[in-house]
């Protein structure tokens, strides 16, 4: 499934095809055609989903076997099980309640600079938004329409890509960037092996790879590498950081017998990298390694960077949520492979608020479409890390004696940071992820409190700026459907 996934591409009439990375999602990303993205968003669909569909029941059953014979009710359940948290699920049900609402002023927010770009056609102001219009393949992340949402234009750029570009960043340079980032903290170098055997850009020799960005722990405790097809822009520079947090913890761990060498759950293992990300991409952390010329710090910067932070953070959260949701209905049987399609975009009206922009039947397989599906890489793990990063942010922030609002700290150089950091790391999975989030934090539960925080002068914004716009929260008119394209 995850070659079909790999080697998928959408052609043209004219015999032009394109493979996702990067072709069809500089098109997600960059265009504003209603038309085109519907080329390129239905061709996927078409090229990769649709086809792995009878793969995929198969898929479930012998998961599900493995599953029950090392004692699991279902595959579900199994990897549940790697939280060791009896009341997991409801914990996670009471973070989304609590970020709800939050989620519903960004939606109703994007929706109304949609409606201004698309129009009635396109676009209800009481309606799910069609799914294609997000800036991205799965609506997942969408800081690829900030163009159309930014609040204050005249204000600060955040955007680190042209200067990227002009000063001929290329992907080494992106990497060596993040390890200067780990190590002022204290925390460990890449080893020579890793920038030897790692796969830092798409070959150019012809050979079919998976783009997919991932992280390896050869287990030898000496060959560590990333494969990544880095592009140079602002978005992968955040990616690197992401996978370069999984080689720092492989790096931190790698004494601890070979059961230990994990994340103190998933989500821990999600989150390294994106805590680091999160002081890098403050506006004066661009300026300092040059990314970024006028940095003002006004009110009006300070609502623009937020919503580009909230466009990835928060607009996120339902799609971490769901995605597993989905599968462990599959897994448990409450979802047939009848229903695989309907309950997916049940799910995706559901929480994100979205739409198909056509018409969906069974003969689709849209969740397949996404690589973690044909990859069977658990997804709930992104969902934990969206919230505890930010739990670790903020202790980190403190440690490094931070003073300010919480978005503009920066924890560069902080060797206290580094070490608070580093310790929980070095445990791997040695101790239950509650002791190592107490060895962190201070407390040992999930809290969403610290993101709320870190968010707080967009809340109020976004709360004011609806409540002048009129603006319905959430999508009452769930049966609304765009119009046909064209
Ligand atoms: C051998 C192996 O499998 N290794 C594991 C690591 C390990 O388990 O040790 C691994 O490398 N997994 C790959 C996966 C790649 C990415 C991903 O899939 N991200 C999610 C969600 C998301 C989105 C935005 C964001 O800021 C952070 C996450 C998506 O793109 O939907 C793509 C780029 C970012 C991370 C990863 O690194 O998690
Ligand atoms: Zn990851």
């Amino acid at each position: 499934m995850e070659t079909k996934y790999s080697i998928a591409e959408v052609c043209r009439t004219d015999g032009t095809c394109y493979p996702l990375d990067p072709d069809l999602q500089k098109i997600m990303a960059e265009s504003r055609d209603y038309d085109e993205l519907l080329f390129a968003w239905k061709g996927w669909r078409d090229a990769a989903g649709k086809i792995l569909r009878e793969d995929y029941k198969r898929y479930v059953e012998l998961a599900n076997k493995a599953a029950t014979l090392n004692g699991h009710t279902d595959n579900g359940a199994f990897w549940r099980s790697l939280y060791e948290t009896p009341t997991f699920e409801e914990d996670l049900e009471a973070l989304w309640k609590e970020l709800e609402p939050l989620y519903l002023n960004v939606h109703a927010y994007v929706r109304r600079a949609l409606y201004k770009h698309y129009g009635t056609k396109y676009i209800n102001l009481e309606g799910p938004i069609p799914a294609h219009l997000l800036g991205n393949m799965w609506a997942q992340t969408w800081s690829g329409i900030m163009d159309l949402v930014m609040p204050y234009p005249d204000a600060t750029q955040v955007d680190a890509t042209p200067a990227m570009v002009a000063q001929g960043w290329n992907s080494t340079r992106m990497f060596q960037e993040s390890d200067r980032f780990f190590t002022s903290m204290g925390l460990l170098p890449m080893p020579q092996e890793f920038w030897d055997k790692s796969m830092l850009e798409k070959p150019s020799d012809g050979r079919q790879v998976v783009c997919h960005a991932s992280a390896w722990d050869f287990y030898n405790r000496k060959d560590f590498r990333i494969k990544q097809c880095t592009v140079v822009t602002m978005d992968d520079l955040i990616t690197v950081h992401h996978e370069m947090g999984h080689v720092q913890y492989f790096l931190q761990y790698k004494d601890q017998p070979v059961s230990f060498r994990d994340g103190a759950n998933p989500g821990f293992h999600e989150a390294i990298g994106d805590v680091l990300a999160l002081s890098v991409s403050t506006p004066k952390h661009l300026q300092s390694i040059g990314l970024l010329d006028k940095v003002e710090s006004n009110h009006e910067s300070d609502i623009n960077f937020l919503m580009s932070m909230a466009l990835d953070k928060i607009a996120f959260l339902p799609f971490g949520y769901l995605m597993d949701q989905w599968r462990w209905k599959v897994f448990d049987g409450r979802i047939p492979s009848s229903e695989y399609n309907k309950e997916w975009w049940n799910l995706r009206l559901k929480y994100q608020g979205l739409c198909p922009p056509v018409t969906r039947t069974e003969d689709d397989f849209d969740p397949g479409a996404k690589f973690h599906i044909p990859a069977n890489v658990p997804y709930v793990r992104y969902f934990v890390s969206f919230i505890i990063q930010f739990q670790f942010h903020k202790a980190l922030c403190d440690a490094a004696n931070h003073v300010g609002p919480l978005h503009t700290c920066d924890i560069y150089q902080s060797k206290e940071a580094g070490k608070l950091l580093g310790d929980v790391m070095k445990l791997g999975y040695s101790k239950p992820w509650p002791e190592a989030m107490a060895m962190i934090t201070g407390q040992s539960k999930m809290s969403a409190q610290p993101l709320m925080q870190y968010f707080q002068p967009l809340i109020q914004w976004l709360e004011e700026e609806n409540n002048k716009n009129n603006e319905v929260r959430g999508w009452p008119n769930y049966n609304w459907k765009p119009s046909d394209p064209g």
